[in-house]
């Protein structure tokens, strides 16, 4: 939880570690740019990258938009060599795991409850409905964490991406 900012903070500050660009069904939030933050696809072009088997893995996250990392850029990003990183979710995480078990999967978790519904509160681009949907699924994820190889805590963004930075580039 809090995995797009620390993501987005690492992009900026490593550019040469490559990160996967997700398709997802949902809205931009203000500021985010197609092609940059996610490929913002229709459901009917979410559908279809399914039946083509372009997806790596997918999930419907949160109960509502479904989310999937493209393959191909996967494929050549590893065959090049490049520290790669996929910011996704635990039913992803699954799902690659199955096929790629040599990776490193990390575990994002919040320093406490109260605080990541601060920052949901404090980000306000979600109504209650949404932001109590986004709870349980963090309360689900946290429950898994032990599926994961490492765990980092987003409490201090700076010191979390140079966690997150050190992982990727050791997991070469
Ligand atoms: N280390 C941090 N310190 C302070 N605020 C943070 C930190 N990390 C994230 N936030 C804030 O918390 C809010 C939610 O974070 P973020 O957008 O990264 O989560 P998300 O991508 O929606 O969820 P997920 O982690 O499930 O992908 C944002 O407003 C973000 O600015
Ligand atoms: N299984 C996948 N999960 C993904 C992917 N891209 C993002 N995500 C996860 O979705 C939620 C919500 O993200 P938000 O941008 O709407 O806040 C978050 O947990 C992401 O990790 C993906 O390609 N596959």
């Amino acid at each position: 939880m809090g995995k797009g900012t620390l993501v987005r903070a690492l992009r900026e500050r490593s550019p040469d570690i490559w990160v996967s660009v997700s398709a997802t069904t949902r809205s931009p939030r203000p500021g985010e740019v197609d092609g940059v933050d996610y490929h913002f696809v229709s459901d009917d072009d979410f559908t279809h990258m399914i039946e083509r088997g372009e997806l790596l893995e997918w999930a419907t996250v949160h109960g509502t938009h479904r989310y999937g990392t493209p393959r191909t850029p996967v494929d050549n990003a590893l065959a090049a060599g490049k520290p790669s990183l996929l910011e996704i979710d635990l039913q992803g995480a699954r799902q690659v795991k199955a096929s790629m078990p040599e990776a490193l999967y990390v575990f994002i978790e919040p320093p406490s409850m109260d605080e990541l519904v601060r920052r949901l509160v404090g980000r306000g681009t979600e109504d209650d409905l949404e932001r109590e949907r986004r709870l349980r699924t963090a309360e689900t994820e946290m429950a898994a964490s032990k599926e994961f190889d490492r765990i980092i805590i987003n409490d201090d963004l700076d010191t979390a991406v140079s966690q997150l930075e050190a992982l990727v580039l050791d997991a070469r």
